[in-house]
């Protein structure tokens, strides 16, 4: 692919904000809860072969002759029932997050731009950068929303970065945060976010963690996904003091026919209602923020399959979402990433640039 024509340079003016920038990256949503929005989001989001890992052109066939006949009204059905009057709440969640960070950064001095985007949809990965390169940018840390590394979201983000970086000619520096699934900070604003909806509704007699799912073969295949979902769950339990027995890691949102990652939420849940436990307690902390996938898959349907098959008692915690400590244990994460890089004085190549100037600006009078 042929560079695209880029502005010239302007040589040695100082760029009007910062040039040290963090992209926010979530996975994207629809634009709309319509069948035919739906249908644009999946057929990008499912042709992604970091998503779905079976040869292409079998699967296009699949996707395209049946998937995205059917799915996209019923997926639509249920985007209807979360929607906001601001639009899909993953994507007003990660613009609160975006703006949010920049001011959580300032308070720790750091003077950078953050700017959010999505993997499918809108705003998209290259656009974003284009128009930070734009604004003066030289430096971009990327930061998925995903605390656990996986090949589908988080090398998935990675790609589309490096997609742009092939067809642009002036590249800024660019770093990539792969996972916070143990960061303390992390850990510690999930244990506080528990124990706040314990004082605010009572606390169950379980904590139910649920994950996104994969398919099991990529945990064979070497994907860190499962590890790291189970790591993130025992270090949340060990924060709360819990025992064996009074918390539990699932998975949810199984796509197709394929053994995905054990054991299964919504199963798990009637399991348990069926072996007599009245009353309990679900975090997804795989998600960043409350999306389609915890708000109706969760809250909704995995609720009433906890009620009807005799359960009493559903507690949902939200996502982080602007949770002050999660907030403030973004900022944190992100300042480490950000060691080195210029982020509060001008970039020094700019300051050796103005005593340049000024010297031959003395050297002619
Ligand atoms: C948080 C981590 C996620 C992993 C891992 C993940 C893997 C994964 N997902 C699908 C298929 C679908 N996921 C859908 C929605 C969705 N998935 C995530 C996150 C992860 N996915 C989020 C945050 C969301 C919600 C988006 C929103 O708009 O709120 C959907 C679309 C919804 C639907 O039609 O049901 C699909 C499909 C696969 C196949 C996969 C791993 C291989
Ligand atoms: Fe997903
Ligand atoms: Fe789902």
């Amino acid at each position: 692919m042929p560079f695209l024509p880029e502005p010239p340079h302007r040589h040695g003016a100082a760029p009007a904000g910062p040039d040290t920038a963090v992209l926010l990256c979530n996975l994207g949503t629809p634009d709309a809860p319509t069948a035919a929005a739906l249908r644009r989001y999946l057929a990008q989001f499912l042709a992604d072969p970091r998503v779905v890992e079976i040869p292409k052109l079998v699967w296009l066939a699949i996707l395209h002759g049946i998937i995205l006949r059917v799915r996209p009204a019923k997926s639509a059905a249920k985007y209807a029932t979360v929607w906001t009057p601001d639009g899909s709440p993953l994507k007003v969640w990660t613009e609160k997050q975006a703006k949010l960070l920049q001011g959580y950064l300032g308070e720790r001095g750091l003077r950078v731009r953050v700017a959010m985007a999505m993997r499918y949809g809108q705003p998209a990965i290259a656009a974003t950068l284009d128009a930070l390169k734009r604004e003066g940018v030289r430096r971009v840390l990327v930061l998925p929303a995903y605390p656990q590394y996986s090949g589908a979201t988080t090398a998935s983000v990675i790609d589309d970065v490096a997609r742009w970086a092939l067809q642009t000619r002036h590249l800024p520096e660019l770093r990539f945060i792969n996972r916070y699934h143990d960061d303390a900070g992390h850990i510690a604003a999930l244990a506080q976010s528990v124990r706040e909806h314990w004082q605010r509704e009572g606390r169950g007699d379980k904590l139910l963690m649920s994950f996104h799912g994969m398919p099991e073969r990529t945990l064979h295949l070497g994907d860190p996904y499962h590890c790291e979902c189970l790591k993130t769950g025992r270090l949340l339990a060990e924060a709360l003091g819990l025992k064996d027995g009074e918390w539990l890691v699932t998975f949810q949102s199984r796509f197709g026919k394929a053994k995905w990652l054990t054991p299964y939420t919504e199963p798990s849940l009637v399991k348990l209602a069926q072996g007599g436990l009245k009353s309990v307690d679900v975090i997804c902390p795989g998600f960043a923020a409350d999306c389609l996938e915890t708000l109706e898959e969760i809250n909704q349907e995995a609720r009433a399959a906890f009620l009807g098959a005799g359960g009493q008692r559903f507690g949902y915690i939200p996502c982080l979402n602007d949770h002050p400590a999660g907030m403030r244990a973004l900022a944190a994460l992100a300042e480490r990433h950000l060691q080195g890089w210029p982020t509060d004085a001008p970039h020094p190549d700019t300051l050796a640039l103005q005593r340049q100037r000024a010297m031959a600006a003395g050297a002619k009078e």
